[in-house]
């Protein structure tokens, strides 16, 4: 068979992704385009094997299941006839088998649902060596912001720049945890060195230990080569634990043990190896709550919240939304090759007013969808697509009456909230759990308890 070659002087890396899910397509061709690639999708093993027969492609990321076979299939196929290209496989939650067959069948590496943004483009970038948008990674964003809130938030981070200690991140989900984590190292003497985000909510539970500690070959079956894990990853720089309260107890064990010896252990290893990593975690969960319940282990929250931020929610800082608003709206046209348009009078009042449960990130995604719907010069408050005040919802709550039984009234509220960031974030169910500030396993356990289809 004659095999498609690199189109000649091209040097935007294609990427073929197959899968049938349409919000899991959409987030991940969203991702590879903001990287610079060219996504190219397929929705069945025969359409994919169509277009590998068709075009060149450097890098193929597949859902496991697919309308007419498998993932696997597909990375069997690509081994005979395109060995070159290197494949991924996207697998459901907790579904360590499928990732362990798909990495035997010769797949390089494999995602498990929902997938995360970071653990993509971490292993977009080692497939493809990308070198990361100076504008993406290299260098992060400042603290927009001049707020009383804001300027606390910012000195502390340059003290705590200078310290070793272990920081806690509090605060609602899209106040700008990932971004203060990201900051502090960036300005501490660890900045050469890497800085490693997880989403501990994201890993399924009996992956953890090999995610966080690593394995040696032969490990388990499938555990062809060794591997690295977070920790490993991280040496000599910062380890960043994204709701770090998901993380299961047996787990919680462990990592407190690595943080206090500063050793760890891969699986299948007789050995343990010294690591360096500084730990930050985040979460927006009330974690000392959770210690009172049981459910996360009171040692390790001593070892990790040494020192704690606060992130303030944005409603919290409302005098600083117009300048925020302005230039996040820059940086977005800049990012487009489009003018940066204005903000009318009233859209800036209507943002004031607005109470922004999903924080900076809401704001940035409601002025990216003003950006992209609105053809004019100027941002109207309809453009802004708000969802509706809280106001009315309070006044259908005030009638008599509404508000018992209690548990029928808390499920009405918490249905409308869910189809609500649903709706937002366009049935996107990752998006969606980000926006209501629960990890994606507690968004599909009501779903299913208030029988949202
Ligand atoms: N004060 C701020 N100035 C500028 N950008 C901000 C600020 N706060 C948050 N952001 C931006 O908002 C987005 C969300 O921030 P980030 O991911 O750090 O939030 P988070 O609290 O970690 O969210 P989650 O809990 O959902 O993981 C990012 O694009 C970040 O750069």
């Amino acid at each position: 068979m004659k095999r498609p070659q690199r189109p000649a002087g091209s040097t935007t890396p294609r990427v073929l992704i197959v899968d049938d899910e349409a919000d899991l397509l959409e987030l991940l061709e969203l991702t590879l385009l903001r990287m610079g690639l060219e996504p190219q999708r397929a929705m069945t093993v025969a359409a994919a094997k169509k277009l590998l027969a068709e075009q060149w492609f450097d890098l193929c990321l597949t859902d496991m299941r697919l309308p007419d076979g498998t993932g696997l299939e597909l990375v069997q196929h690509i081994g005979q006839h395109h060995p070159q290209l290197p494949v991924a496989v996207i697998t459901a939650f907790g579904s360590a088998e499928n990732a362990v067959a798909a990495l035997k069948a010769g797949a390089f590496d494999y995602l498990s649902k929902p997938v995360s943004l970071e653990q993509l483009r971490a292993l977009i970038k080692s497939a493809l060596k990308v070198p990361e948008k100076a504008s993406e990674a290299a260098a992060p964003r400042t603290l927009l912001g001049s707020s009383p809130a804001i300027q606390h938030v910012r000195a502390l981070l340059d003290k705590l720049a200078r310290s070793q200690a272990p920081v806690h991140i509090t605060g609602e989900s899209g106040s700008g945890k990932e971004l203060a984590a990201r900051l502090i190292h960036e300005r501490s003497n660890r900045r050469d060195k890497p800085f490693v985000a997880v989403n501990c909510g994201a890993i399924p539970e009996n992956l953890v230990e090999s995610e966080f500690f690593g394995y040696k070959k032969g490990a388990f079956t499938g555990a062809d080569a060794d591997r690295e894990g977070f920790f490993q990853a991280a040496n000599g720089g910062t380890l960043f634990l994204d709701e770090v309260a998901d993380l299961p107890l047996p787990m919680q064990v462990k990592l407190l043990r690595a943080i206090q010896e500063k050793r760890v252990r891969k699986l299948g290893a007789t050995q343990e190896d010294p690591v360096d990593v500084r730990i930050i975690s985040a979460t927006h969960q009330n974690l000392s709550g959770l210690v009172e319940s049981g459910r996360f282990r009171q040692d390790l929250y001593y070892r990790l919240n040494v020192i704690e931020v606060r992130m303030p929610a944005l409603r919290e800082m409302r005098e600083d939304i117009p300048g925020m608003a302005e230039a996040i709206l820059a940086r977005l046209a800049a990012q487009s090759g489009v003018p940066a348009p204005r903000l009318s009078e009233a859209a800036v009042a209507a943002l004031k007013d607005y109470s922004f449960p999903g924080n900076v990130r809401e704001l940035e995604n409601i002025l990216e969808r003003a950006l992209a719907l609105c053809p004019g010069s100027e941002i109207g408050r309809e453009d802004l697509y708000l969802s509706v005040p809280e106001a009315a919802l309070e006044d259908t709550a005030r009638e008599p009456g509404a508000k018992w039984p209690l548990q029928e009234y808390l499920d009405r509220m918490e249905k409308e909230a869910i189809l609500e960031a649903l709706e937002k974030t366009r049935y996107n169910k990752t998006a969606a759990a980000k926006l209501l500030g629960i990890t994606f396993r507690a968004l599909r356990y009501r779903l299913e308890r208030l029988g949202i289809d």
